[in-house]
């Protein structure tokens, strides 16, 4: 097991290169398997724990996979199953993502249900209902799932919620689908609209995405292509707060400034000085922080995967902020680990209120992917040294995260400790149901 060793305490300077976006890339590389004619690949591939795990659920389907450097050539030609074994879906929830695909192009797919996780239960009631929808016959026997149906049929499908998930599995699904499927309510996510972008390379015929109302005229084959998903929203805005939370000033290459408004606009309500480009967004922090109140809504409103992050900054500004989580039920472990390092955080049931104040380093652990890049971070302002534990979270999605920051002039070390903790368990323990159990969402 690795840590990541901090000392804190120096302001950042300089530029830093975000990746392509782990979310963009685990619904394109399941979509992928829609390819019956053709290759297909995809550039500047992240080396990161999630995408690996994808990969090795569609090998395990017959995807026969070549890597060149960053660049992964798919032949999805020859699939020779429809059930991707648990102990892979286990590891990472996004795995559901290949059930509209193999239902689509095989007509059926038996997956183990993907658990809850520290951040909240997860269903994926959506994402049943909307195959349900497209004449599926959906079973749920002991925790698996098995779809199946001969051709689907386009249809109107209005989601209960704008589930990015669920939207992606649902049009993967109504892209070879006989007529036009209408997703009502649909996620808006930038992810969305690359998936169709891909999609849409692929053969498909989608319009719409990036609104609510999505449009699929179905095709009847889908071919390989070559595509180049988009930069990383959550990474990009991961790299700003930094510079924010140490005072510093520098550039994050890459970043989509259209991609990130509303945690542009908050870092400006707080008084950083942001400037867009085409390449980029260049940051000078001001010495004077203001609190914010901040509140996750689904896209376009302010992302929950930058929730963590903003409550590590908020933590050292003085005065009081609120931050609202909407979207998850259980997305505030990292407050406790933050509590560790002298953060003032109260939580009342989906609300933090804080009090800003200076942290001192300590020895914490990452719950999550975006709660271990927010103690990475609040190491970064800390006075002393802060060791990050069970970085395999974190390892999820930012690839060399501890180079990158060493780029702009931080103090961190990536020490492998083969004593400090047992290999953990899956991520996502695939979840057994009781009979009769529902599987509705939660919240
Ligand atoms: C791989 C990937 O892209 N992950 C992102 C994706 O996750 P994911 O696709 O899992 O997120 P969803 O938008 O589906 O989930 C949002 C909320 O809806 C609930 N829900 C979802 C589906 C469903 O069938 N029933 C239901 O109740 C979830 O429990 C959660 O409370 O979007 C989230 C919300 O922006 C991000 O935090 C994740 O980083
Ligand atoms: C929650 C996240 O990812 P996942 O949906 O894969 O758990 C995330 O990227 O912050």
């Amino acid at each position: 097991m690795a840590l990541y060793r901090i000392e804190g305490g120096v302001p950042l300077t300089g530029t830093i290169r975000v990746g392509t976006a782990k979310n963009a890339v685990l619904p394109i590389l399941a979509a992928a398997l829609l390819a019956e004619e053709g290759t297909t690949e995809l550039e500047e591939i992240p080396n990161l724990r999630d995408v690996a795990t994808m990969e090795a659920v569609l090998e395990s389907l017959g995807v026969r996979i070549e890597r060149r450097g960053t660049t992964h050539r798919l032949d999805a030609r020859a699939i020779h199953s429809t059930e991707p074994p648990a102990e892979l879906v286990g590891l990472m929830r996004a795995s559901v993502l290949v059930m509209g695909p193999l239902l689509a192009r095989m007509g059926e797919v038996r997956i183990a249900l993907p658990g809850g996780c520290n951040i909240g239960s997860r269903p994926i009631d959506q994402h049943l209902k909307g195959f349900q929808a497209l004449g599926a016959e959906v079973q749920l026997e002991q925790g698996i799932v098995t779809a199946r149906a001969s051709r689907l049929l386009g249809t109107t499908i209005y989601f209960d919620f704008p589930s990015v998930g669920a939207t992606e599995n649902v049009l993967m699904a109504a892209t070879l689908a006989h007529g036009e499927t209408v997703i009502e309510n649909a996620a808006q996510e930038p992810e969305i609209v690359d998936l169709a972008n891909f999609l849409n390379a692929m053969g498909a015929r989608i319009r719409g995405a990036g609104t609510g109302t999505i449009r699929v005229e179905g095709v009847s084959r889908l071919s390989g292509t070559s595509y180049l998903p988009i930069p990383d929203r959550i990474e990009a805005g991961t790299y700003l707060v930094a510079f924010a939370l140490t005072g510093g000033e520098g550039y994050v290459e890459g970043a989509i400034a259209e991609h990130l408004v509303p945690v542009i606009a908050k870092l400006r309500e707080m008084g950083h000085y942001l400037e867009e480009d085409e390449d980029g967004i260049r940051i000078v922090a001001t010495r004077d922080p203001k609190p914010v109140d901040v509140k996750t809504q689904p896209y376009p409103g302010f992302p929950t995967d930058m929730q963590p992050q903003f409550l590590a900054l908020l933590a050292t500004v003085p005065g009081t902020s609120v931050v609202t989580e909407t979207v998850f039920e259980n997305r505030f472990l990292h407050a406790a680990e933050l509590a560790k390092m002298g953060a003032r955080i109260r939580i009342e049931g989906r609300t933090a209120v804080v009090e800003g104040t200076s942290l001192v380093g300590a020895r914490v652990r990452a719950t999550d992917l975006r709660a271990g890049a927010a103690l990475v971070l609040a190491g970064l302002a800390a006075r002393g040294t802060t060791e990050v534990l069970e970085i395999v979270h974190i390892e999820r999605g930012y690839e060399r995260l501890e180079e990158k920051l060493k780029g702009i002039g931080a103090k961190i070390e990536r020490i492998e400790d083969e004593d400090l903790t047992p290999e953990p368990p899956p991520l996502f323990l695939p979840r057994f149901l009781a009979p009769g159990e529902t599987v509705g969402r939660g919240t």
